[in-house]
């Protein structure tokens, strides 16, 4: 297996779960603290926003990127010709949320970028020390207060299998933002590419948390951290008639954060987003 779960509580979690990342761009943990009721109690809220027409009351800002997306907006990853499969909702703090679903996500959102702080503390304590020395603060204050910081709740819908035969749940990508972490979805289908160019499962049993560096970290740590690609595959048999619904919160420093020489967190997002086709020079 290529990424190895850690437990949380181990007193080596920390150098480990360092280790992991730093080899594959991802680390998985077991026994951690996010509530695994408060996981489930969000999946099935908004699996049934999803299902509900109330969903279009709440179309994206165009501007501001807050709000629900549809199957017919969704991403085209990088260098993919095709849409993905999915449909989501974008939370922010400023942002909309839909009335149709409790504070369940909130909450999530806001105990999820704590454990993230944590997380990019020990990611900063086992950093070499020249890599650590160019970090322009810690990593974990760079996304304090942040208002950009995302919670994006993902819905895969069953597949009918009239969808285009390249089409993707989610097509190979790299994340844009410093770190994400992601509780294991409703079902499999997570892959990771290893340095050998093999795709391989991520560990995913219910109650993992899978952590993976973006690309801002990968430039602020010069490639130490790597932010590595993933993709979710398309479900065969029975598991193709059933949604798939996930939760990644993605980790965003502050727009003024100096990740590199060459970008602040700003610049560097909107370079991406440029790039991605979801905002125009
Ligand atoms: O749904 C998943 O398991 C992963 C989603 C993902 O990689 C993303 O939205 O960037
Ligand atoms: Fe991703």
């Amino acid at each position: 297996m290529l990424i190895q779960p850690i437990d949380y509580r181990s007193p080596t979690a920390a150098q480990q779960f360092a280790a992991s990342l730093h080899n594959t761009g991802f680390g998985v943990l077991t026994h951690h603290p996010l509530s695994q009721a408060l996981v489930e109690q969000v999946y099935a809220e908004w699996l049934a926003f999803f299902k509900s027409e109330a969903k279009h009351d709440y179309t994206f800002d165009p501007d501001k990127l807050d709000g629900y997306f549809s199957t017919e907006m969704s991403e085209t990853a990088k260098g993919s010709s095709k849409r993905d499969l999915k449909e989501f909702y974008h939370i922010y703090p400023w942002g909309r949320f839909p009335s149709q679903v409790s504070n369940a996500a909130r909450q999530y959102y806001q105990l999820g970028a704590e454990l993230a702080a944590e997380l990019l503390q020990w990611v900063e304590t086992y950093s070499p020390p020249a890599i650590q020395a160019r970090y322009s603060m810690p990593l974990s204050e760079m996304i304090k207060d942040s208002q950009q910081t995302l919670l994006r709740v993902l819905h895969y819908p069953p597949l009918h299998g009239d969808e285009d035969a390249s089409a993707m749940r989610a097509a190979a990508h790299g994340d844009i933002n410093l770190l994400t972490i992601l509780p294991a979805a409703t079902q499999a289908g997570l892959q990771v590419i290893a340095k050998d160019g093999q795709w391989h499962d991520v560990p995913s049993d219910f109650g993992m948390l899978i952590v993976n560096i973006g690309d801002m970290l990968d430039e602020a740590s010069q490639g130490y951290y790597p932010s590595t690609v993933h993709r979710v595959l398309n479900p065969t048999g029975a598991a193709a008639k059933q949604s798939r619904v996930s939760l990644p919160l993605f980790l965003h420093p502050r727009p003024e954060v100096v990740l590199s020489e060459r970008h602040t967190a700003q610049s560097y997002l909107t370079e991406r987003l440029i790039e991605l086709g979801a905002i125009k020079k």
